[in-house]
């Protein structure tokens, strides 16, 4: 999983200048003065990795801004940002560069303020390694659970567990050990099974470069050295071979390759692969690179394959060993991150991105959300920013994945907002379910094209939407008059209606709003497939499930008609009483009052209650249909 972040150009640069040196990657993550800043800073200072430029700005800003004196404020370094330093804390994820003898690093700096948690999952979603920073006198704190648990579910497996301040407390192995034990129990409990904790100074430089005289009980490595030494692994085990295909590279007729990253596992010519999610299978011809052919290519390296056989296959598809190749499903349990502003709805459709590919999705079902500070099991029916969940999820087709746990870059997904384009959750499967694969379509012999033949009509659906007391069953009432008075065959759907039947156990919650649309979308279809022309009457206050119901349909059918009619007006009319209820405070979640009502951008038909009485609104329906 890869969340875009501005600092990609900067990344790429970096990455070639030092392409030859092994790279690690890691965060930092820590309460806002527990020193993550001092050790990031103080590291990139000693490894001479600033730049002149950086490095001047530096150390004026000390004189400025420090609260070390004449001396640099290390932490200046890392706060690089003036709103930051404003409010004396780490807002945003902060990347930076530097390199050893030995290896090349990108920290990313975490917040460690509460409701930063999407920025933490940010930096981690790409690191092997968390640096999680205690105050020796504090301690571990909720913050570090909180950080432990999103590392944990991030896969991040190596965790540096850095006691610091340790001279404050006399350097007394007493409080390491007391805070190293705790850890070993939050670390069993989530899984973390690889953690190093080192008995640190960043501000003097205890264990930080070398190994401290202040902690001769102490004979691990310093940060650096570990840092420098830990062995990472992106996969899990024996993954087979996978590249998830980022493009095909048809420059002629006579060359066909398949380009991206390897994600898992190695590849030579001759071996048996398969395609997925199409299943065709072939064997490798040749493995391309900018500096010719190779004989063999592993994890992490950007290849073009070519194959045996012509087969069919796009960006988004995966090339995999053919004897363990990875399962393809559609639904799926998986834990959320959630990152929107609004909140998650159940139902509701999002992109979801996983390796190379973009397809539908929503959730299904939210088991529970989970605290991430106590790891705690909560009910919930929506997810908030910042809250993780244990979820099930939908796709609109099969797709090839990996559980996260074995390989990040086949189990790890995003969800994009349809409308804004905004990335609302950070994602990891955990495994298929297996219903999907159990249901098939029944093939029916008389197809909607002959219900429609002979009822000598075209199905459509006129989607009615606009506030309460709007005028939507007024209208719809006198088309439907008129369209079987002129002997075509229609059905309507009126919100007050099903909500006595079908839809009986739904409020007016967002998320019972979204389901009430998803259903009532499904049967509209249902009828549209009969051959009728159906007008649905509801409030059906978001774009997003008028969106998810005009999808639901072929080109043309759907009709978007907008009741547009005032809230003043439709409160004047208050055809029920509702409205001066929802005044009172005696309903809520009344739509246009304490519940929003989205407005449609592009309805085929917008019609003004205001300005023409409502029979004539009905025959402008009637022209648009009959044209
Ligand atoms: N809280 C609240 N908000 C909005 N409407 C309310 C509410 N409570 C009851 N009602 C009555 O329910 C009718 C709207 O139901 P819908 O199924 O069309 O609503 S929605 O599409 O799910 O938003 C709506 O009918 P119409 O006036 O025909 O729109 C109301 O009569
Ligand atoms: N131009 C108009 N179009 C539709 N309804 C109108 C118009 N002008 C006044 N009305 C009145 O507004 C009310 C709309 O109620 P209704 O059709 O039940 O709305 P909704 O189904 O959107 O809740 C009715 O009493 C109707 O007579």
């Amino acid at each position: 999983m890869s969340v875009a972040t501005d600092t990609s150009a900067a990344v790429a640069t970096y990455l070639q200048q030092h392409e030859t040196k092994d790279l690690l990657r890691f965060i930092t993550c820590g309460s806002v003065d527990d020193g993550k800043s001092t050790l990031i800073g103080r590291l990139l200072y000693e490894t001479r990795a600033l730049f002149a430029d950086q490095l001047s700005a530096l150390e004026s800003d000390s004189r400025r801004h420090g609260t070390q004196g004449d001396a640099i404020d290390y932490a200046l370094l890392m706060d690089g940002l003036s709103a930051e330093r404003e409010q004396g804390i780490t807002i945003d994820v902060a990347y930076r560069f530097f390199s050893t003898e030995k290896r090349k690093f990108i920290v990313a700096d975490c917040p460690g303020h509460e409701q930063y948690t999407r920025n933490m999952a940010t930096g981690a979603s790409t690191a092997d390694v968390a640096v999680v920073l205690v105050d020796a006198r504090k301690g571990l704190l909720a913050q570090t659970r909180r950080h432990s648990y999103i590392v944990s579910l991030l896969g991040i497996r190596h965790v540096l567990l850095a006691v610091n301040k340790m001279d404050l407390v006399g350097y007394d192995f007493a409080v390491f050990d007391e805070i190293v034990d705790g850890y070993r129990e939050l670390a069993a409990q989530l899984g973390i099974d690889n953690f190093q904790a080192i008995p640190l100074s960043a501000l003097q430089g205890d264990n930080l470069l070398q190994s401290s005289p202040q902690t001769p009980w102490y004979d691990g490595p310093s940060v650096l050295e570990y840092l420098e030494t830990v062995r990472v692994e992106r996969t899990r085990g024996d993954v087979g071979f996978r590249l998830p295909v980022q493009w095909v590279n048809r420059p002629n007729q006579d060359f066909r390759g398949f380009a991206g990253t390897v994600a898992a596992g190695t590849v030579r010519p001759g071996d048996e692969i398969v395609a997925l999610p199409s299943g065709r299978r072939s064997k490798v011809a040749r493995i391309v690179t900018a500096d010719g052919d190779l004989d063999i290519a592993g994890e992490g390296q950007a290849i073009t394959l070519t194959l045996a056989d012509e087969l069919d296959i796009s960006r988004g598809d995966v090339i995999a060993d053919a004897h363990k190749p990875p399962q393809v499903s559609d639904q799926f349990a998986a834990h959320l991150l959630w990152m929107g502003e609004q909140a998650l709805l159940p139902g509701r459709p999002y992109w979801l991105k996983i390796g190379t590919r973009t397809v539908s999705a929503s959730i299904t079902e939210i088991k529970h959300k989970i605290d991430v500070n106590t790891q705690e099991p909560l009910a919930a029916k929506h997810l908030e920013l910042n809250e993780v969940a244990y979820c099930n999820i939908y796709l609109d087709q099969p797709v090839p994945f990996e559980a996260y746990a074995d390989n990040r870059t086949l189990g790890g997904f995003i969800l994009v907002d349809r409308q804004s384009d905004a990335t609302v959750a950070a994602g990891t499967l955990d495994f298929a379910l297996r219903r999907a694969g159990n249901i098939h379509w029944q093939h029916l012999d008389v197809d909607k094209t002959a219900r429609a033949r002979i009822k000598g009509q075209q199905p459509r659906c006129l989607w009615f939407t606009g506030l309460s007391g709007s005028g939507k069953s007024t209208i719809a009432n006198l088309v439907d008059k008129r369209l079987h008075a002129m002997g075509y065959h229609t059905f309507i759907l009126d919100g007050d209606n099903v909500r006595h039947g079908l839809n009986k156990d739904l409020g007016f919650t967002d998320e019972d709003r979204v389901e009430n649309i998803r259903r009532v979308a499904e049967v509209a279809k249902l009828m549209a497939d009969a051959g009728l022309i159906v007008l649905v009457s509801f409030i059906s206050p978001f774009r997003a499930e008028r969106r998810m119901a005009r999808d639901l349909f072929a080109p043309g059918e759907f009709v978007e008609v907008y009741i547009d009619t005032p809230l003043a007006v439709a409160e004047e009319r208050d055809v029920k009483g509702l409205y001066a209820k929802a005044r009172a405070g005696q309903l809520r979640n009344f739509t246009g009052i304490d519940s929003p009502y989205e407005v449609p951008e592009a309805a085929e038909l917008e019609l003004d209650t205001v300005s023409d009485p409502a029979e004539r609104l009905a025959q402008r329906v009637i022209d648009y249909l009959i044209e």
